[in-house]
């Protein structure tokens, strides 16, 4: 093999600047602060050795490149010595190793994947390396991510495999470049310029993907329009592939279930049908012949108006299977959402994919994994972990979580994400007995799952920003990385993320990380406090709307979800209601099954309770509910004034964009809170308790106020 050697000459110009461009994200490659760490880093950086040559390799010179560029604040290019006796970081696989060096980490390298790598401090050297050019991409990432937070690299031993294969990014990206439910522009896939033009923002997203370990992409809506799986779509989807292909991702397509039908005239869609699986067969086999590492197909089926198996009498494992042995000679997956549920069931909407999945345990072909929300509802600011989880010892399960804000105040509210995330991987299924979290389940360990996988709704648009908020780059950092490892320090995640954006002043790290630890719990108390879900306005899902009422479905009438009356509010779940509690361990079904010890969060999740019932806190519940209301409103006032305690600290452009959001933030929770609690005050007939501030306005005026216009573009 070519060795490509990399020693790089730089003349060090030691300045503070301001890196201030929110496009590059997390890969500033901030210039070092002062001299003294300038100097520490500069002999590791001007004798690098990369070994090897692929397209992989090429990438991971480049990005080397680009950082050396950033942290020595370089104008011009970083030369090329040809001399390996210099080496300080040696990058390379393991079948370079050299014969000294290797005996000492063959250990290690015996425990390595086909993806992990090591990075460890021997002999005076760096040194990166893994099984594959993948791998070794990941290695070089970690090891840039140590020079941007500062850390020594003498103490370097670290060896990372992911704990979950499939990690990836689901885009509910249209052909037309409008996003289902994406609040930052408009997508960026240009499909009108493709496959001919390769936008460089397609190379920078997966180098962002790639410095995070995310290994696949969905590049288009659930709610599927079949023309991507047609010739001239293939061919634009099929460039994307090749750009992406270097930095280890695959690209996944949407199936829409009848695209036999929309494409080819065939009478029916049946997965039974001979003709349509043959149909499906050829379609997979085209799509092979242009993107030969093709990932797979993702299905949202017999939901929201998606056809599916049901139209033909048919089971969910039927559609999935039909697909899965259309890509399964090609070494592709089906992921196949448990997002099913239909209006017209007249049981309690978030039973429907328990009951529709469970009994199918065991039926799925084993190129199948199905893709569970992380609640059982839809994507709420708080719920609790999707029953499913647990329940499905044959079948593999997968995470689907969101990433763009849909119910979570959209792309102006900062909310750090990763503390939901956390909550719910770390809950307990008990399916195993007590630690059986979801994040075993996750990783395979639980049930001994051949495939593992994990999707994020992308939150990714053309602002030049890349997610609205700039703080929303940090939700698909950490994404990333609990998909990587699902039981990942969240702090150590958030700290990491707040140096290589923004600054290394560890002011500014622990007051932004003071921020975020509180954004969640603030959040969820100025939206949907004590277990309240589902409230926000109709369709776009943008503010309050808890009195929505009428409509053509009855799961889409806000009060479905909170049944308010002048008595009480909630939903009763126990067996006395709905009986969804049913789906939980035993474990659960003790504790949520009585109101006097289902923690608050969760009460009007299970529960209907009376307006005038002292809870475990000593107020009534009207009183905790309004409470809770002003706690969030003065939580997001909070966060407002600890910001400003950060002019000065980081570039003007991103304070003042930051600031500007906050004040929107504020302001939208004023607006929940004196909205839903003149709404439901109507009910409650009760005053406001003392603290709570008085309204701006009548219910009427919140009542009228539209939004009048695209979210987020
Ligand atoms: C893609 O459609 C989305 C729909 O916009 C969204 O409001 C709901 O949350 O979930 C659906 C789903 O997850 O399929």
């Amino acid at each position: 093999m070519r060795k490509i050697l990399l020693t790089i000459f730089c003349v060090i110009q030691v300045q503070i600047s301001w890196a201030n461009d929110g496009y590059k994200l997390w890969l500033q490659y901030l210039p070092f602060e002062n001299k003294a760490v300038a100097e520490y880093y500069r002999d590791y950086l001007e004798n690098i050795v990369l070994i090897g040559n692929s397209p992989t390799h090429s990438v991971i010179q480049k990005e080397l490149e680009i950082a050396i560029e950033g942290f020595f604040d370089m104008k011009n290019k970083p030369g090329i010595n040809l001399n390996p006796s210099t080496a300080l970081v040696w990058i390379g696989t393991e079948k370079e190793l050299s014969k000294d060096i290797l005996p000492e980490l063959q250990s290690q390298i015996n425990q390595l994947g086909d993806e992990g790598y090591i990075l460890k401090y021997l002999h005076g050297k760096v040194i990166v390396t893994a099984k594959g050019n993948a791998g070794l991409l990941y290695g070089t990432f970690a090891l840039l991510k140590q020079i941007q937070t500062r850390e020594k690299l003498e103490n370097l031993d670290i060896l990372e495999n992911p704990k979950i294969q499939l990690r990836l990014l689901n885009h509910w990206d249209n052909l037309n470049r409008t996003v289902e439910r994406g609040y930052s522009g408009f997508s960026i896939w240009n499909w009108h310029r493709l496959p001919h033009h390769i936008d460089q923002q397609y190379i920078d997203y997966a180098r962002a993907n790639a410095s995070i370990g995310i290994n696949g992409t969905s590049i288009t809506n659930v709610n599927a329009n079949a023309l991507v799986l047609t010739p001239e779509y293939l061919e634009k989807a099929a460039a994307l592939a090749d750009a992406f292909r270097p930095y280890g991702i695959k690209v996944y397509l949407t199936a829409r279930f009848n695209a036999p039908m929309m494409l080819d005239n065939l009478s029916t869609a049946d997965p039974l049908n001979p003709e349509v699986q043959d149909w499906w067969k050829k379609k997979t086999a085209e799509i092979y012949s242009y993107i030969p590492d093709f990932g797979g197909f993702l299905v949202k089926a017999d939901s929201e108006g998606q056809p599916g198996p049901h139209n033909y009498g048919r089971t969910q494992a039927d559609g999935a299977n039909m697909l899965a042995d259309a890509v399964k000679p090609f070494g592709g997956i089906v992921m196949w959402r448990a997002f099913v549920y239909n209006e017209k069931t007249p049981t309690d909407r978030i039973r429907q994919a328990y009951d529709e999945f469970k009994p199918l345990d065991g039926k799925f072909r084993d190129n199948v994994i199905v893709q569970v929300k992380n609640g059982p509802l839809d994507f709420q600011p708080r719920e609790p972990f999707h029953p499913l989880f647990g329940a499905m010892s044959e079948t593999p399960l997968m995470m689907e979580f969101q990433i763009t804000k849909e119910y979570l105040g959209q792309e102006t509210h900062w909310v750090n994400l990763a503390t939901m995330w956390q909550e719910i991987l770390q809950s307990d299924t008990y399916a195993k007995g007590k630690g059986s979290t979801v994040s075993k389940v996750l990783d395979g360990s639980l049930h001994e799952y051949k495939l593992t996988g994990i999707a994020g709704v992308s939150n990714i648009g053309t602002d030049r920003n890349w997610t609205g908020h700039h703080t929303a780059q940090g939700d698909w950092y950490s994404y990333g990385k609990l998909a990587w490892n699902p039981d990942s320090d969240i702090q150590k995640i958030g700290q990491d993320w707040l140096k290589m954006t923004f600054s290394t002043d560890s002011d500014f790290v622990k007051t932004a990380q003071g921020i975020m630890n509180q954004s969640y719990e603030t959040l969820v108390n100025y939206m949907t406090p004590v277990g309240l879900h589902h409230i926000m306005a109709r369709s776009h899902h943008w503010g309050p709307g808890p009195w929505v009422t009428g409509g053509e479905r009855d799961d889409w009438t806000a009060t479905y979800y909170h049944k308010v009356t002048k008595e009480a509010i909630g939903f009763d779940r126990t067996e006395n209601g709905s009986n969804a509690l049913a789906q939980y361990a035993p474990e659960w079904k003790a504790m949520w099954g009585n109101p006097e010890t289902t923690p608050l969060e969760y009460l009007l999740w299970f529960h209907r309770v009376e307006w005038d019932k002292k809870l475990s806190t000593g107020n009534s519940l009207w009183d905790e509910i309004a409470l809770r209301y002003q706690k969030g409103v003065e939580g997001a006032r909070w966060m407002q004034s600890e910001w400003t305690k950060m002019n000065g600290k980081i570039d003007e452009e991103r304070f003042s964009h930051i600031s500007s959001f906050l004040a929107i933030q504020v302001k939208e929770a004023e607006w929940w809170r004196d909205a839903c609690l003149l709404y439901f005050g109507q009910f409650s007939g009760i005053p406001l308790p003392a603290g709570v501030e008085a309204p701006k306005h009548d219910l009427n005026y919140y009542l009228n106020f539209k939004r009048n216009f695209v979210p987020g573009i």
